[in-house]
């Protein structure tokens, strides 16, 4: 992976220009919001070739880890310049107080990865000097290859471009696989990740046996449009869901999770009101909804590990499997989730829930995170690997036989073997799937709940 690739070089004449340029737009920013904080952020790379695709997906990825960090403080505006030759750059107007975000810049340029390739610069109109690295308590900023002063190291000319270039990619490929971490974020933040999972979820096509924009798949019953309906509707649950973890005081996290069950069960009827009836996120309402209560209680703590917030979800749905479905036997009329518990002792979504949403965690989010291609093309592959790590009751229940898990494997593979959403093979197999899903009245419903899950947390983890 060369992230140069593309890239025009361009000469100090272009550089010195935009250095003229910035300063410009900077006081300009400066004058124009006198008691906000304006933040720069731009690429810190040697050699003449300051922009390429490659350098630009760095740039965002990394804008977003900042924004990420910045979590509730607010951002009142946003200029982007991406495509400059002289490098992508972006201004932040933060309505906080300077010492608070010169925090956040600090933390952003002290991590191993941002902190080398990007230069984020702290100014506001009341304060005449930016912030330097030393004013910020930061040491000099490190060179990529030696860990030396770089100000020496470019003076002497101590390293080759080529071995600048590889140790960039290399940091760029470590990016892909750092594990995401979960600032805190406002609740309307949160509420719109989360409604912005359900429509993205909706929108991947062609998703096989699912409804999507192109196709209804396996339900006849739904639309597109059905879960539009669907997903605003559920606005009121995810903010009840956000309340209720950011408020909650008590011991046991079970109890915050009964809270959490009683906003869910009402939210089913205004999901139903919403759809005439069809059950569009039943599976959604119970797992999203888990994820936003817990994200609200863990971010009172400040940043969390993805393992932190599992073990708050594996807190709040302890001995539901036993309480829910070992009590399922003396009932008359059974969900698919109860009947196959029953019959194949499968624990379906509140497995999946009790153990802290593993497929989610530590196979679908690290996949995503270095995936390639557009976003449809990234959440296309992923719902593939997802489903092939999963007992979706949801498609037991339709196929009538556990079965079908070992045949869908093989669909997957092959489709993987074709080389995934970015071939036009692996494109054209998805395709055709999507008519068996529909001949057989297959539909991967579990599958499509676990992407849910896995886009809002790429969301709060700023990858996607
Ligand atoms: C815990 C509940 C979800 C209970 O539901 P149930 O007892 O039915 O449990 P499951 O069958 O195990 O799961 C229900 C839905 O969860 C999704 N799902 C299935 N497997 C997995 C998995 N391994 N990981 C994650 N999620 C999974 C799936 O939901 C999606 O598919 C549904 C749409 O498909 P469709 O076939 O159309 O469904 P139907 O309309 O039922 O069939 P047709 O009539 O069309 O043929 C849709 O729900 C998607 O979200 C499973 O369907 C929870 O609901 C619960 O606790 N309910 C009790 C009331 C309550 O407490 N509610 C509030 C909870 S906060
Ligand atoms: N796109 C979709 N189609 C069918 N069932 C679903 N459950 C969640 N998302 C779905």
């Amino acid at each position: 992976m060369n992230i140069f690739q593309d890239g025009q070089p361009i000469d100090l004449e272009t550089v010195l220009a935009n250095k003229d340029w910035r300063t410009a737009f900077q006081t300009q920013l400066e004058k124009q919001y006198p008691d906000d904080v304006v933040v720069s952020v731009k690429l810190n790379i040697p050699g003449p070739i300051k922009n390429s695709p490659g350098l630009q997906q760095l740039f965002q990825q990394g804008l977003n880890r900042l924004r990420m960090m910045l979590g509730r403080l607010h951002v009142k505006d946003i200029k982007f310049f991406v495509a400059r030759p002289s490098g992508p750059e972006t201004f932040l107007i933060v309505s906080e107080d300077i010492t608070t975000v010169k925090r956040v810049a600090v933390l952003f340029e002290s991590d191993m990865l941002t902190g080398r390739l990007f230069d984020v610069d702290v100014m506001a109109y009341h304060n005449e000097k930016q912030l330097s690295r030393q004013a910020l308590g930061l040491p000099a900023r490190q060179c990529l290859i030696c860990d030396k002063d770089a100000k020496v190291c470019m003076k002497l000319g101590a390293h080759t471009l080529t071995e600048g270039y590889q140790v960039i990619n290399q940091l760029y490929k470590k990016m892909a696989t750092t594990p995401l971490r979960i600032w805190p974020q406002t609740q309307a933040a949160v509420v719109q990740y989360a409604l912005s999972a359900l429509l993205y979820e909706v929108s991947v096509n062609p998703k096989p046996g699912l409804v999507d924009p192109v196709s209804n798949g396996a339900h006849d019953d739904m639309t597109v449009f059905t879960f539009i309906d669907s997903s605003l509707a559920l606005t009121n649950y995810f903010n009840q869901a956000y309340r209720i973890g950011l408020d909650y005081s008590g011991g046991e996290l079970t109890s915050m999770f009964q809270m959490l069950r009683k906003a869910g069960i009402a939210a089913e009827k205004q999901m139903f009101a919403a759809t005439h009836g069809i059950n569009t996120h039943k599976g959604a309402i119970f797992s999203l909804g888990i994820l936003v209560t817990a994200i609200a209680y863990i971010s009172r703590q400040g940043v969390a590990s993805l393992q932190q917030l599992q073990q708050v979800v594996q807190g709040m749905l302890q001995g539901i499997v036993t309480q829910d479905l070992n009590h399922s036997f003396g009932k008359r009329v059974l969900t698919a989730g109860e009947k196959q518990y029953q019959a194949y002792q499968l624990t379906g979504v509140r497995g999946e829930a009790a153990a802290g949403f593993p497929t989610v965690m530590a196979i679908a989010l690290p996949f995503l995170q270095q995936a390639s291609g557009t976003t449809n093309q990234k959440l296309l592959d992923t719902l593939m690997v997802i489903a092939d790590n999963i007992n979706d009751t949801n498609l037991i229940k339709r196929a009538g036989t556990i079965a079908i898990i070992p045949e869908l494997k093989q669909w997957i593979s092959h489709y993987f073997e074709l080389g995934g959403s970015v071939t036009s093979e692996g494109l054209s197999y998805l395709y055709t799937l999507d008519e068996h899903f529909m001949t057989r009245n297959l539909s991967i419903g579990g599958a499509a709940d676990n992407l849910i899950l896995t886009t809002f947390l790429a969301k709060m983890g700023g990858i996607l």
